[in-house]
């Protein structure tokens, strides 16, 4: 594969970018007819909407729902209000599990977010994408239909889903580029300098080593390691200057589904417990398995791991290893795999910054209204 590598004067040109608060006035995109192409994608976002606001991300395995809750409602304002839309207010705010596999995760809140003029509050909401035919009878029995005519929609589930959305809730779905979305979540978060972005400082011992916030106020050019089911890999030029430089199918999904066979276990939940308890040394063969130290010559250390699973082709060690060490070596490949493609990319595109965004620590990638 050709992996496009950026030239100087883009180079030069992602380096003139600071964060800057008004890449992100169009954060609250507006979904009406007027403002949507034939296929529902979006073509202004510069018009007021109507409350409430929501957008979704329908990801291949979690949907992600973003709800802003006005916290500025003047008295007028809750006299003329919809019953049905104080209802729903209340539903979303006052609780925190939704039908039987909905969950707001109330950690994540932003409070005191401004959002076209108005001050509120971000709730983050997620359920399995593969219940999207309960929420969308949930949604139905609670009026959601008699609202909202049009939501702003990402991820590749706005393309399977906007039929039934429309059948079942008739409506619209304004649909937003899943990578668009993610630049400006990311930017959006950062600007509200809440440290989401981090780093471990001697990273090499980490059991001695330290969560650091990263100062992220002059990010371009950088490299954005997305990891959802899959992994997409991106170069970051300035807010509205990116490539897909690579991908690899190796990602949250894989780390879940092989879990799943390997341990017998049935939740994300729990397949991050067992991993977080065993030890990856007794599935995979480290160099020292091979060399019975340091490959020195070439600098792999004795406890590099030489081969993912090494181990598990012997009978009697398959025999001594728990699910815990299994989910551990599960965790430890996909994430070395990755970290492996991205500093590749890195290194092809000339671009020190690596910034990974993922819900396998569940951090939501996208703020698009
Ligand atoms: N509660 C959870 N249930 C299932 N997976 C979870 C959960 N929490 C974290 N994960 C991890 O996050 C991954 C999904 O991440 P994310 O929501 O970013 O991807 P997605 O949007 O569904 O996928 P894609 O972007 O590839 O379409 C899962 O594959 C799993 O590894
Ligand atoms: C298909 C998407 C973009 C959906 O989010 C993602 O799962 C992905 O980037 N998968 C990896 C595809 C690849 O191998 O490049």
């Amino acid at each position: 594969m050709k992996v496009p590598v950026a030239t100087s004067a883009e180079m030069k040109e992602a380096e003139k970018f600071p964060l800057n608060i008004s890449d992100f006035t169009n954060l609250i995109e507006v979904a009406n007819d007027d403002n949507m192409d034939k296929n529902n994608n979006v073509k202004r976002t510069d018009e007021y909407m109507s409350m409430p606001w929501f957008g979704i991300d329908i990801g291949g395995t979690l949907t992600k729902l973003v709800y802003f809750e006005p916290k500025d409602i003047t008295p007028d304002e809750k006299n003329t209000e919809a019953n049905s839309l104080r209802k729903i207010r209340k539903f979303l705010t006052k609780n925190s599990s939704y039908g039987n596999t909905g969950l707001r995760d109330t950690h994540l809140q932003m409070d005191d977010v401004d959002i076209r003029n108005r001050k509120g509050s971000l709730h983050f909401i997620r359920f399995p994408t593969s219940e999207m035919s309960s929420f969308l009878s949930l949604a139905k029995s609670k009026g959601m239909a008699d609202l909202v005519t049009a939501v702003c929609a990402t991820g590749g589930g706005a393309y399977k889903f906007e039929k039934d959305f429309m059948h079942e809730l008739n409506m619209k779905l304004a649909k937003f580029d899943e990578l668009d979305t993610l630049i400006k979540g990311v930017l959006f978060s950062e600007l509200r300098h809440t440290t989401e972005c981090y780093y471990f400082n001697n990273a090499r011992d980490i059991r001695n080593s330290q969560k650091m916030a990263y100062d992220f106020s002059r990010p371009y050019p950088f490299i954005l390691v997305n990891v959802g089911s899959g992994v997409s890999l991106l170069a970051v030029y300035g807010p509205n200057n990116y490539k897909r430089i690579s991908g690899t199918s190796l990602g949250g999904g894989t780390f879940l589904g092989l879990c799943c066979l390997l341990t017998g276990c049935t939740s994300y939940e729990e397949a991050i417990e067992l991993a977080t308890k065993g030890d990856h040394t007794k599935v995979d063969k480290l160099v020292k398995d091979i060399y019975g130290g340091d490959y020195a010559r070439f600098g792999l250390p004795g406890d590099l791991v030489a081969s993912s699973y090494g181990q598990m082709h012997n009978k009697d060690k398959q025999g001594k290893v728990s699910r815990e060490d299994l989910a551990n070596a599960t965790l430890v490949t996909i994430t070395n795999n990755i970290g492996s493609i991205a500093r590749m990319c890195a290194l092809n595109e000339k671009i020190d910054k690596v910034c990974s965004l993922t819900s396998l620590n569940l951090m939501y990638k996208s703020t698009n209204f």
